[in-house]
Formats: C-alpha cells, structure tokens, sequence
C-alpha cells in the first residue's frame, strides 16, 4: 500500500496549506476527533495498514505508517517506530470519490483551514487488490452518503459581478469558489456581468437544459437580475422551475447566502451549493404602472427603506451607515403615511409561531426534485390583478397616518445579524410583514431596533407581524421618498405585491427551512 497523495490541482503551491496537503494529510494525522464506528460500517481495505470506513456521519480513515522517533542515539543508530492515524472526514465534506485510470482510488473533500475557510483536498491511495468489485459498490455507497438526495455533478451557470462589494468578486471566485465546485465534478460556466441588467439579459437567453443551476457570486442584486429575466421569459413557470438561483457571497448585501447556505464565507458557500438541495422558493409580483417585477427578498418603506438606499453618501462607514440612518429617523420620530389594503393569512403571532413550528419538526423531504410545468407557461397569472386595477371586493384600505416602518420580507436574514422576519419559510405562500409606527416612544422604538440582533424582535409588542399573501400601499402627504424593493429603488408611487407559492427554485441546506433562528 502506498499513500500517494496526489497533487491538489487547485490549490496555490505556494501556499503552507497546499504543501500539506500534497505531501496527504491522512498521513500527518491531525484536526477532526475520531468518530465511534457502529457494528453496521463498511470497511475498505484499501492496504494493508490502512483502511477507509463507512461511519454513522463521516468517512473515518485509518493509516499506519513508519515514522522516525528519534533520530540519532549516542551508537549513531536510527530508531523507527509505527504510528497509527485515525480521523473523521464529515459526509458532508466529501466532494467527490472515483478511481482513477491507474486503479488507485481518490477522494476529494473539503478540508477545513480555518473556521471560515475550507479548501479541497485529495486522498489518494494505490489499493493493494485493484481488481476488487468490492471498490465500485464501496464508491457508490460513500457518495450516496455524501449527496444523500442532493444532485450530484450540477452543472452551474456562474455570474459573477466584478464590481460586487469591494470588487474583489473574481479573485474571491477563482480562490475559493471554482476550486470546491472543479473537485466536486460540478460543471462550470462562468461569465462575468459586464452592466446593470444584464443578469436578466443572460437568464432570459439562457439554454435553461444545460444547467441545473445559476449561481451569483454578488450580492443581492445580480439573483434579482437572474429571477426577473426568467420571469420574462414565455417558458416562465418553467425556467424558474427548473433553474435554481443561488449566491456565492461577493457583495455588500448578501442575504440569499445567508438564509440558504448559512454563511457570508464564499468557500462555504460553494460547499453549500454542492450538497444543495433543491428547494421551491416563494416569489412576489410587485406592480407599479404598467410594471411588474419580481422580488424574492423583501419590499420596504419608509424608515428602513430610506436608512438602506438614502444613505448612499455615507458609504464610507460601511455597514454602520444603516445603523445610522435608522436611529437617526428614530430620534426624529419621522412618519410616512400611506393607505395600505392587506390580503392577511395569519393575523396573530400565536398562529404564526404555531405555523412556523409544525413546518420545522417535519423530517427534511426523502425527494427534493419538483415536478417541471411544461414549456407553454410564462408567469402565473395575478390572482388580485395589478395595482392599476380596482382594490379586489374583499380588501380595505386603511389609513396609517403614524406609519414608520413597512417591511415585508421573504427570506429570514435580511443582513448579517438582521433576522427580521424569524416565522419565514420557503414556500409558505406567504410574505411576513412588519408594521411599526413612527411615533412611538424614542426608547421604546431603539429597543426594538437592538432586538433584532438579539432574536427578541418578533416579541416586541410595538412589533405587528403578520403573515400575509398580497398588499396594496399608496404612500400620502409626502413629495417624495424610498421604496426599497430587493434593496433596489423604484419610483416613489403606489404599488402592489402578490405571492406566487413556490414560483421560484433555490438550493438549501435543509430542504424546507432558512438557516435562521426561527420562533
Ligand atoms: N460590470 C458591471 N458594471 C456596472 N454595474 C454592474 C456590473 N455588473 C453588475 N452590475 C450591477 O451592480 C449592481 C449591484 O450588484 P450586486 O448586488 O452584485 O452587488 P452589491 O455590492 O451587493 O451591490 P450594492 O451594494 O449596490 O447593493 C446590480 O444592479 C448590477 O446590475
């Protein structure tokens, strides 16, 4: 048996990391704690001292190798003595599995560096009985482990925003975001954006056959892109059916990351896209004149629409400038009247906890493939008309001369730290709305704001949480103002919003649930 530790193809050679793992790190012994093994395991001999286990959660790796223990004594005779080597790879990590031309068999898996950070690493050994049937049959059952019902070898349209955040979206791309998807065999086709709109003008061109997904190394605003340039297309229902959106982080506002793959590190991202389960995602028509537009993230207006896009000048202070712009309104007490008509689905927060609790203690689902409408369908038609129609019979529109904050969102995370919306779920069929007043006490409006980043905000009395499947808005009395729509500014008008349940398709960790904290 020979640990041959092949050479990383992706990884920096010039770095201390790669040198590691090149010379094969299952040798050095080092990192995770060793996992029990259970009677029921599989084991691969893959040598004579060494052997590969199925664990109950993770590849357990056995090697035994000769090692110096003491170089010279006082006689000038070497010592060496043999030292065994056990660790635990999570399923999870592992990216891909084969055997090679040669008949050694090579695995590939993440390899956490940091907390943050995980990079692609190779085992490789030469078996001692290459001509074994037991290897393929061993193979299957690692990577079935290891996707369990997610898709394996996806093959990515990759979008990346070069002026994304900082601009630092390609490098970040080729460091730490192709190299996790090239060791999990994942098929990539990258293109860069090279002007506003034109995620929409690729996803409406797109071949939606040759891929399985579309990934956005951006923020939030290239998803956005990509979801209304599916919608335009006369294949609609199906292209957005077919196609899942998801983010590689490499923007300023990166919520869609957050929410479906539980982190901002790009590298854990790319990991979380691998093993993605395909998830049906709620979107929303929104309709202002003659527009319609799609929103997946959230509609706002007043004080936190104008803290996120009226506060463009004081980017300097990075993401404090929000903070600022909110209890700057805050202490002002500013108010934004408007007449709002809501179509309410859950009214009170009992319900709604008790809603979001009944979805979070279902088992994931065993198949997380959709069923795909056929060609001849764009998007579904809107059930309450536009905002250009007569309010639907059943609605009223009530004054709210008081209002400060309208925000209704449809992912949990609306920033790092920001989970106004806990009780949200995928594809309920429902965006969670927010009101507060303008006037409330000075004291009582900052604890709210505090409470958000505690997860004690959905509690809040001043909080009215509802969860609802449509809306009209008509802002009042103001010449202008901010309406936030996916952190995009649209004209200062009244507008209309519907949910379509399950219209979109994104890649999640659990299959049915953000990667929030819920209620
Ligand atoms: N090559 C390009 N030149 C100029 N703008 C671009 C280019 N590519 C994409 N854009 C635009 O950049 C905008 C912001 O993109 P994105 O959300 O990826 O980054 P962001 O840093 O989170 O943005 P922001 O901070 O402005 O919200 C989008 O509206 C997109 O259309």
């Amino acid at each position: 048996m020979a640990s041959t530790g092949q050479t990383n193809p992706f990884e920096d050679p010039s770095s201390k990391d790669a040198q590691v793992q090149e010379q094969g790190e299952i040798a050095r012994g080092t990192s995770e704690p060793q996992e029990p093994v259970p009677h029921t395991a599989t084991t691969l001999a893959v040598g004579r001292n060494a052997s590969l286990t199925l664990g109950t959660e993770s590849l357990v790796v056995q090697d035994e190798e000769l090692q110096q223990s003491g170089r010279v004594n006082c006689c000038g005779v070497s010592f060496a003595g043999k030292n065994k080597t056990t660790r635990s790879i999570p399923f999870y990590n592992i990216l891909w599995a084969e055997r090679s031309e040669n008949g050694d068999i090579t695995i590939q898996y993440a390899h956490a560096v940091s907390k943050t950070v995980v990079r692609p690493a190779i085992i490789s050994y030469t078996l001692d009985k290459p001509e074994s049937s037991e290897v393929e049959a061993w193979i299957e059952s690692l990577l079935d482990r290891a996707y369990g019902t997610s898709q394996r070898r996806k093959r990515i349209k990759m979008l990346v925003n070069p002026f994304g955040g900082q601009g630092g979206a390609v490098k970040m791309y080729h460091k730490h975001i192709a190299p996790i998807f090239a060791a999990a065999k994942c098929t990539l086709d990258m293109e860069k954006t090279q002007h506003n709109g034109h995620g929409t003008e690729i996803a409406q061109a797109l071949d939606i056959d040759a891929f399985d997904v579309v990934a956005c190394c951006s923020g939030d605003g290239i998803p956005h892109e990509v979801w209304n340039g599916l919608g335009k297309r006369a294949d609609a229902a199906r292209a957005l059916a077919k196609l899942a959106v998801t983010q590689l982080p490499g923007g300023s506002g990166n919520a869609l990351s957050l929410n479906l793959n539980g982190t901002v590190s790009p590298s854990l991202a790319a990991l979380a896209v691998v093993k993605g389960l395909r998830t049906p995602l709620d979107l929303i028509s929104v309709t202002q004149g003659d527009r319609r537009i799609l929103s997946f993230l959230s509609q706002a207006v007043g004080i936190i629409a104008e803290a996120d896009l009226g506060t463009e000048h004081l980017r300097w202070m990075g993401s404090t400038r929000f903070t600022y712009g909110v209890i700057k309104r805050i202490l002002r007490q500013d108010v934004y009247p408007a007449d709002i008509a809501i179509k309410v689905e859950h009214d009170n927060k009992t319900a709604i906890r008790e809603v979001y609790r009944t979805e979070a203690s279902k088992s994931p689902p065993r198949h997380n493939e959709r069923e795909i409408p056929p060609a001849d369908l764009g998007l579904p038609p809107l059930r309450y008309g536009s905002v250009q129609d007569p309010l639907p019979d059943s609605w009223t529109l009530v004054p709210h001369d008081h209002l400060g904050n309208f925000y209704a969102g449809n992912l949990a995370y609306m920033s790092a730290d920001a989970n106004f919306f806990p009780a949200s779920l995928p594809s309920d069929g429902c965006l969670d709305l927010v009101r507060m007043r303008g006037n409330l006490k000075r004291g009582a409006a900052i604890k709210a704001l505090l409470a958000v980043a505690e997860h004690k905000f959905f509690d809040i009395e001043d909080v009215d949480y509802k969860k609802v499947t449509a809306y009209r808005i008509i802002p009042r009395n103001q010449k202008d103002g901010y309406i936030d729509i996916d952190g995009e500014r649209i004209p200062f008008e009244p507008f209309q919003a519907e949910v379509h349940q399950g219209l979109g398709t994104v890649l999640s960790k659990s299959g049915h649930l953000f990667e929030a904290e819920g209620v």
